[in-house]
This record gives C-alpha cells, sequence and structure tokens, in this order.
C-alpha cells in the first residue's frame, strides 16, 4: 500500500488487497503499519486520529472481513491513552474473519533516528509507547505473535513470543528506504531463524506525500529464512504477496532443531 493523509483513499486501496486476496484464496490478509494514512507531519497525525468505532477506515476493513469471511490485520492509529498527553498510539488490529476486532496491539518500540545525512524519526515525540507483549492469537493460519514496524530490531520479543507458542510473527511496516536498503531482509529472515516462525510483513513503499517515502518490499519468510514471497520497492498500485503456511514444517522444524536456550546461564526473556 501507499498510504496518503485520506482514509478514503486508503480504505479504497484496502478494497483492492481485499479483493485480491479473497481472489488468491487467502484465509488472512496483512495489511502495513499506518495503513489508516500516513501524513505530511506530526500536527497532522495527531490531527488525524480517531477512535476505531469512528474511523471510516476500520469500520470499513471490519466490513470487508465479514462480506468475504476473511481475516484482517492493519497498522492504524488511535487516540492515546494517557490524559492529556497530547500523544496517539501506533497500534495494530486483528479483525476477525466475523468482522470483529478480537485483539490490538500498541507498539512497545519507537523509532527515534538522528541519521548523519539520513531520514530523522522522532516518533516518541508523538506516540505513545506499549507496555504489554500481546500473547499470540489463534487465528485461520496458526498462532500469530502482533509486532510493529521499528519492533524488528528487538529479538527478545519474539523470542517470547515463540516461548509462549506463536507460529507466526507479523510486522506491518513502513521502513525508510535506507534502513530498508541495509537492514529490511535480513532482520525479517534472522527473526524468522530463530524463531522457526513464519514472519509476515507487509510494507507501505513509494511516495506518500513530498515529505515521506517507503522502502517497500513486503515479504513473507518461513520458519527456514527462506524468502517465499516478496514485492518490489516502486509503488504501481496496492499489490499482494501470497504463500502457503504449512504449520506441520514449523513443528517438524522445532524437532529436528530443537533451540534450547541456556536459561541456567542466562535469564529467559
Ligand atoms: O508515522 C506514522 O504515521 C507511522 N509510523 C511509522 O512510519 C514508523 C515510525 S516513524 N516507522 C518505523 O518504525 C520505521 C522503522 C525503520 O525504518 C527502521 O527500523 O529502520
Amino acid at each position: 500500500m501507499c498510504s496518503t493523509s485520506s482514509m478514503k483513499h486508503n480504505l479504497a486501496q484496502a478494497r483492492i488487497l481485499v479483493k485480491k486476496a479473497v481472489d488468491a484464496g487467502a484465509k488472512a490478509l496483512f495489511l502495513p503499519e499506518a495503513s489508516d494514512y500516513i501524513s505530511h507531519s506530526a500536527e497532522e497525525t495527531i490531527t488525524l486520529v480517531r477512535s476505531v468505532e469512528d474511523s471510516i477506515y476500520v469500520k470499513g476493513l471490519q466490513k470487508e472481513a465479514k462480506d468475504n469471511k476473511i481475516a484482517i490485520t492493519a497498522g492504524i492509529h488511535e487516540p492515546g491513552d494517557e490524559k492529556n498527553s497530547g500523544k496517539i498510539k501506533n497500534c495494530s488490529i486483528w479483525i476477525s474473519e466475523e468482522g470483529e476486532i478480537i485483539e490490538r496491539y500498541k507498539k512497545l518500540h519507537l523509532f527515534d533516528m538522528n541519521l548523519t545525512n539520513g531520514p530523522q524519526a522522532h516518533e516518541s515525540d508523538s506516540f505513545e509507547k506499549g507496555n504489554e507483549i500481546v500473547p499470540p492469537l489463534q487465528t485461520p493460519v496458526g498462532l500469530v505473535g502482533l509486532l510493529i514496524c521499528f519492533d524488528l530490531r528487538f529479538p527478545e520479543v519474539p523470542l517470547s513470543l515463540k516461548r509462549q507458542g506463536a507460529q507466526i510473527i507479523t510486522y506491518p511496516s513502513a521502513f525508510t528506504v535506507p534502513t530498508g536498503k541495509a537492514h529490511w531482509e535480513i532482520l525479517l529472515r534472522a527473526r524468522a531463524i530463530e524463531t522457526q516462525s513464519y514472519v509476515v510483513a507487509a510494507a507501505q513503499a513509494g511516495h506518500h506525500n513530498d515529505f515521506r517515502v517507503t522502502y517497500g518490499h513486503s515479504m513473507i519468510i518461513g520458519p527456514w529464512g527462506d524468502v517465499l514471497a516478496e514485492l518490489g520497492g516502486d509503488f504501481n498500485g496496492p499489490e499482494i504477496s501470497i504463500a502457503s503456511i504449512d504449520l506441520s514444517i514449523v513443528n517438524k522444524l522445532r524437532r529436528e532443531v530443537p533451540l534450547k536456550r541456556r536459561t541456567d546461564v542466562y535469564p529467559e526473556l
């Protein structure tokens, strides 16, 4: 997706993706971080936020899920929990194939970056951070661990999710181009290999406005670290990437290559 500041426009993109996913026989559709909108500035990002009950985008996704009997997960913005913080939340939601929001996750790690001659990020100026790891969620494709974008850089959490039974880890994302080129695929494959899980990473792609461009390259990685599906970096209209999830591969690999942690030497994550 290439979300803009118009929720209506972004819902239209999501509908195209639902149609493609349904036509391809998918049981679940994974949409990127901030799929409801990507705006021009932090100020605009805060003014555009709506509760899920008032978001035409979220309500539209719920209707699509129900009408098409497909689960949908998406990164969205939500109003802050803390009184008068002036901040909002970077969340993901899981919508069941009945159209109900059955889980939500609030991004644990906020993206602050001050690269010389590179893109800057000040997410913690306008977003509240989450304080909880959400236990893996039972879905039609397996037990899913919900994380978001910059969380990808912190292996402790997916390892904990694996210990709790996760078979699929998802990272809806909106990566910068330089960090994407250098780190995106390596980190996704590393997270898949070390957790012996599928990793599904739907990414924003292309030019969102004059100030914002994202790396794209949505990917689905198998538990062996193999790239099962991948999209490009250019945006030429909403596009899906599709893969079969075979949980017997996860179980077999975990049996054949047991990764027994030395928690007698270092603490359990
Ligand atoms: O701003 C919004 O509305 C949505 N949020 C984002 O795009 C976030 C925070 S700026 N992006 C990332 O976390 C990219 C991480 C990244 O690129 C890296 O880890 O290298």
